[in-house]
């Protein structure tokens, strides 16, 4: 099939270059000429595992064009999938002027009849929208069709994810547009039970609900953990002994410092704010933010308690700025909000990332954080380790290698992946609900 991605970040330029894989023509659109011109010399906006190498060798073979160019894509295409950001505004209320702007360009340059799918995350009734403004602005007789076609992929993971999709939702107002999502995705579903066709609202409802109940599960887990903590309870066993019920699971259930992340804070509050537009005030999804707020507090609490409100004097060695391992990407990430309530309450940090340092020494402005190449550099003379991302390569401790570069043996384990043995070894442990 020919197709038109708009927008090339991350769910653009994986879905993008995962259609070209599966021998389609791709272009990927993007107004960003910078990111275009890089691109095309292979040169990634982002990090993503695997994703350079099929980047490279599909613009090889010649199924994947990156363009700023609009119209010259869409004469080539009978398929445009919109990706741009749908941003949270400072009220809560999600930001769809990218996607607004690029309806009314698909308008001024669309020469043919074309399906527009919208591959953002939009509140319901987007979708409708954009079909309107794309046709009140038509100077000529096209006609448009339009289909809701949320993406599931998970940063980190997203090439499987896109490549083997647990399900692929299809909202849509004719079997023609049915049939021809279909087709473009049966490439990667073997399983025809895997397509979930729908209406084009309550597709657009199935993205927020999905991302709103993932984020649930991890407040309502953040939660218990510091209920254990009260009583003496390990949230730990208890993940183990509540996930065995078929009916809970075991996945989203691990306590932590706090969801980050482009979608989970954004869409949680873009579906309160949707719910609040309608009327309707929801409970449960407010205090799921409130509590995730809360929760990127825990470490800063422990920190607190450890070393008292003042720590003038004390440096805190970070390891993991990303919002979550195998990315470089740090929006909402809880290492903002615990690096900044370190260096408010006068405490230095030294900080490693595997791939989000870039990133991070973007959003975040202090002198009293240095940025170091190796997860040993940083602890030299600092006062206690701070694990806040658990990326592969911070797992295995060698604890000879921390006693003699760490001032004190002291810590702070985020995402409670290390083992109490090591408070065998003189280690002072600290971790979320156990
Ligand atoms: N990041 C993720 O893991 C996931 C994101 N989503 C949703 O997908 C959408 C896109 O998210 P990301 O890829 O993270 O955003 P992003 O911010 O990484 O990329 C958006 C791209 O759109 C481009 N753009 C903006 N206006 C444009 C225009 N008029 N013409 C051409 N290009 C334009 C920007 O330059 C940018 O490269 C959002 O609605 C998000 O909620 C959904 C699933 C996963
Ligand atoms: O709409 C989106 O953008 C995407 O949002 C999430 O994907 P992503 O944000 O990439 O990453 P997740 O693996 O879901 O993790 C999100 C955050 O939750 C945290 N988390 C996750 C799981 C858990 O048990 N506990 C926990 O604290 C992670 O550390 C991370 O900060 C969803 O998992 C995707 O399905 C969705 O497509």
């Amino acid at each position: 099939m020919k197709l038109t991605i708009i927008g090339t970040g991350y769910v653009g330029l994986v879905t993008g270059t995962c259609f070209a894989e599966m021998g389609n023509n791709v272009y990927c659109v993007d107004n960003n000429l910078e990111k275009i011109a890089n691109l095309k010399n292979n040169i990634l906006p982002i990090y993503e595992p695997n994703l350079a190498s099929l980047v490279k060798s599909n613009q090889e073979k010649g199924d994947l064009i990156f363009t700023g160019d609009l119209k010259e894509a869409l004469d080539s295409s009978n398929v445009i999938f919109i990706a741009v950001g749908t941003p949270e505004k400072e009220d809560g209320s999600v930001n769809l002027d990218y996607v607004y702007n690029v309806a009314l360009e698909i308008a001024e340059v669309i020469s043919h009849d074309s399906l527009i799918v919208i591959k953002s995350t939009v509140p319901v009734g987007t979708a409708f929208k954009v079909k309107e403004l794309i046709e009140s602005n038509l100077d000529k007789d096209i006609k448009i069709d339009i289909a809701s076609n949320p993406e599931f992929l998970k940063e980190g993971v997203a090439i499987d994810d896109c490549m083997h999709p647990d399900r692929v939702i299809i909202g849509a107002q004719n079997d023609e547009v049915f049939d021809t999502l279909k087709e473009l995705y049966s490439s990667f579903i073997v399983n025809s039970d895997r397509f979930v066709l729908m209406d084009v609202k309550s597709a657009e409802m199935s993205k927020y609900v999905a991302n709103a109940l993932l984020a649930t599960k991890i407040s309502f887990m953040n939660e218990i953990a510091n209920i254990c903590e009260k009583v003496g309870a390990n949230v730990k066993n208890v993940r183990l002994g509540i996930g065995s019920d078929k009916r809970i699971g075991y996945d989203f259930i691990y306590a932590g410092c706090g969801y980050g992340g482009s979608c989970f804070p954004k869409d949680v509050k873009g579906l309160i704010n949707t719910a609040a537009d309608n009327g309707y005030e929801p409970k449960i999804l407010a205090n799921v933010d409130e509590v995730n707020e809360n929760q990127k507090l825990v470490l800063v609490n422990k920190i607190v308690d450890r070393f008292g409100e003042d720590l003038s004097g004390l440096t805190f060695a970070i390891w993991g700025l990303s919002f979550k391992p195998q990315t470089d990407d740090v929006r909402c990430a809880p290492s903002l909000v615990i690096a900044s309530e370190i260096i408010e309450r006068g405490g230095k940090i030294q900080a490693y990332d595997p791939k989000a340092t870039d990133n991070f020494q973007q959003n975040f402005d202090s002198e009293n954080i240095v940025y170091e190449n190796s997860k040993y550099d940083v602890l030299n003379d600092a006062d206690a380790l701070v694990l806040i991302t658990e990326w592969k390569e911070f797992r295995a401790l060698d604890l000879d290698e921390l006693a003699k570069r760490l001032n004190q043996k002291i810590i702070f384990d985020g995402r409670n992946i290390y083992s109490p043995k090591i408070r065998k070894a003189g280690f002072e442990l600290y971790q979320i609900g156990c």
